[in-house]
């Protein structure tokens, strides 16, 4: 794996180290090792297999579901290794929040698809609440859309809206990490633009990644890109660079499109 340069004065948020990830006996993430840099974007691109959403679902320990998956390795937040064992997982994944693919509002209102997580991890009375609701659903630029229908059912709004409700969702639980795994590939380019701004101002409070297809997406938002290939991670470095003169062929084959 080879790194640019330009890297060396921003401050580590996550450092992911020598990690190996197992469906089985199926090695799929082969000695990973790369930073994620506070208050950046960084994007895993790469062809359809190599590992991005693996890689993504390590770091909020999504895999503890099954019992058959695990990882070995070191995944450091802030100093600790979220890896170890007696690590409590629900606190974890409000540090790390993630937002899925398809837009996955809770079948209830738009108030409460915000409300629940809030009330999940804190005590909270109704005005305290009633404000970071409304704050969540500002910062997920969903707000002036939303507020004289609060009370109706999220799964009322259109995909591009359930998707920045499932952002502001994330967001309400004031995480650490956002994790984002194709959170446009289901949406028109006016959505996709919305979420691309949205993701641009949230980078200002969070360490953001995004898995994407989608080439011009990770040019446009990511401030550091992460090609992998085959479970490796074959170049990691300041998206400009991975997309103007990447050290590697097979990263300069990937971004011109010769294969994936
Ligand atoms: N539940 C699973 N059980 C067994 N193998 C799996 C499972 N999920 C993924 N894999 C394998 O792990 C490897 C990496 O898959 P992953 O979904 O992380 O790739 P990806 O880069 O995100 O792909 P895509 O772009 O198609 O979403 C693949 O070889 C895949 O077949």
């Amino acid at each position: 794996m080879t790194t640019t340069n330009g890297l060396a004065n921003l401050r580590q948020k996550v450092s992911i180290r020598d990690l190996n990830f197992y469906y089985g006996d199926n090695l799929a993430l082969k000695g990973v090792s790369l930073p994620l840099y506070a208050n950046r974007v960084t994007s895993f691109i790469g062809p359809s297999g190599c590992g991005k959403s693996t890689l993504l679902r390590v770091m909020n320990r999504m895999y503890d579901l099954y019992p058959k998956q695990r990882a070995t390795g070191e995944v450091i937040l802030d100093g600790e290794n979220i890896l170890r064992p007696g690590v409590d997982v629900n606190l974890l994944r409000a540090r790390v929040g993630m937002v899925f693919q398809k837009p996955t509002p809770f079948p209830m209102s738009i108030y409460d698809n915000i409300a629940f997580g809030i009330k999940l991890y804190k005590k909270t009375g109704k005005s305290e609440l009633d404000d970071k609701v409304e704050a969540a659903l500002t910062s997920a630029a969903l707000w002036g859309e939303v507020k004289d229908k609060l009370k109706a059912s999220g799964l009322s709004l259109s995909g591009g809206q359930q998707q920045r409700l499932c952002i502001a969702r994330t967001v309400a639980i004031e995480p650490e990490v956002i994790l984002l795994d194709e959170p446009c590939s289901a949406l028109d380019p006016i959505s996709t633009a919305k979420i691309e701004e949205l993701i641009d101002e949230l980078k200002v409070n969070y360490t953001i990644v995004i898995v994407t297809h989608n080439m011009q997406q990770a040019a446009r938002v990511s401030d550091h890109t992460a090609f992998m290939y085959l479970g490796e991670l074959i170049e990691f470095g300041v998206t400009t660079h991975i997309f103007t003169q990447p050290d590697k062929k097979q990263t300069q084959n990937y971004i011109t499109g010769r294969f994936g």
